[in-house]
């Protein structure tokens, strides 16, 4: 088969009612591979095992960082604090924002970036994200409450995505959306990402967000009746509220366009889903302390899994740790078989899956929102 027809066999797709999966399966491994590295997969000059936390845990196999520039995070940091500070947040939250780095989060994974005004868009995305996640869904000392978040998300989807206007009825809800710092990031935000994406691109950012917001509903209500689900449900939700988000804006920074039939391919989605797990449990295993100082703690992979197994938190992080490992080799398997397919724009947005979970490694190894207060 020729490159092209590679491309073509991806693309194609089921071609009606009653196709089976796995119809659509022998299509894809028709795609030539490349022959498997004598070596294996693990030895892979991209990936390595790496240390983190205090070293007592298991390495996390894991991506490379690619880029690591401070000067550039200083600069996005330094308009991502003044920008929050236009949303309405008070001085010290600004303050926590500029601390926890979000712009250098976003240098670190976007790696193909230099521009610090369009890593903006992700550093404002993610922040805004975050603003939602602690005030509205998970941080009690910051007044969440998990009974009324499912209005509040609700709104947050009006602000993202602009519903038309009601006459009277959208007096109240447009001075909402004036008012709350939250509501307001997340539109000026999304408003800033309108500027240079495609109108697929803004609403694939949208509706991955909601999507986002489902899950944190569900944790919701596992936390407000008390009764914490089992990991593998926990799991599934967390599949669909990870770094997955943030990942739809690898082309948008990178400066092209992965068409929505592509972006949507179920083997590019796997492969994005699996990047945006593997990161999102990265994040897990770093917030266990973070996340057992709440007095309700937020759903985490590592406690619920310490919960099923009646184990030790050491325990359920190796386990963790191990499940992680098992997901970016998964990845990295996927990667492998789509590098035959001659789409540059494909081919950048799986280094760009890959350089993000090894940028937000490098992130969750360094920011001080995940450094253990020190014992007195
Ligand atoms: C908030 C955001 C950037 C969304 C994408 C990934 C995601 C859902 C998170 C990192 C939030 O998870 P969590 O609440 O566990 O994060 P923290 O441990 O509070 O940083």
């Amino acid at each position: 088969m020729t490159e092209q027809g590679a491309l073509a066999t991806l693309l194609a797709g089921p071609s009606g009612l009653g196709t089976s999966a796995a119809r659509l399966a022998a299509r894809l491994t028709a795609v030539p591979q490349e022959a498997p590295s004598p070596e294996g997969p693990g030895l892979d000059p991209a990936y390595a095992y790496r240390p983190w936390g205090d070293g007592s845990a298991p390495p996390l196999y894991c991506p490379v960082t690619e880029r690591i520039n401070d000067p550039l995070a200083v600069e996005v940091d330094r308009r991502l604090v003044l920008w929050a500070g236009e949303c309405g947040f008070d001085e010290e939250e600004c303050e926590q924002i500029g601390k926890a780095g979000f712009g250098r989060l976003v240098m670190l994974a976007h790696p193909d970036c230099e521009d610090p005004e369009r890593l903006l868009i992700s550093a404002k995305l993610n922040a805004a994200w975050w603003a939602a996640d602690d005030l509205y869904a998970d941080d009690t000392s910051l007044g969440a409450v998990p009974a009324e978040l499912p209005p509040k998300l609700a709104l947050a989807m009006a602000a993202m995505d602009p519903v038309p206007s009601l006459g009277e009825f959208s007096r109240d809800l447009d001075e909402t959306l004036r008012n709350d710092r939250v509501l307001v990031a997340l539109r000026s935000a999304t408003d800033f990402l309108r500027r240079s994406g495609t109108a697929a691109q803004v609403q694939r950012v949208c509706y991955s967000t909601f999507a986002m917001f489902v899950s944190w509903t569900a944790y919701a209500a596992w936390r407000h009746s008390g009764k914490y689900p089992p990991a593998w449900e926990y799991l599934a939700a967390r599949q669909h509220d990870s770094f997955y988000t943030s990942m739809t804006l690898i082309d948008v920074l990178g400066g092209y366009e992965l068409t929505s039939n592509v972006y949507y391919d179920p083997r590019v989605r796997e492969a994005a889903i699996q990047a945006g797990t593997a990161a999102v449990l990265v994040n897990d295993v770093h917030s266990v302390t973070k996340d057992l100082e709440d007095e309700s703690p937020p759903c985490n992979a590592v406690l619920l899994i310490a919960d099923d197994r009646k184990c030790t938190i050491e325990e359920a992080t190796a386990i963790t740790v191990e499940l992680h490992n098992d997901v970016v080799r998964d990845f990295q398997a996927a990667h492998e078989k789509l590098s035959a397919v001659p789409s540059v724009e494909l081919q950048r947005f799986l280094r760009g899956l890959r350089g993000w979970m090894g940028g937000g490694f490098e992130w969750h190894s360094t920011s001080p929102r995940y450094r253990t207060k020190p014992s007195v």
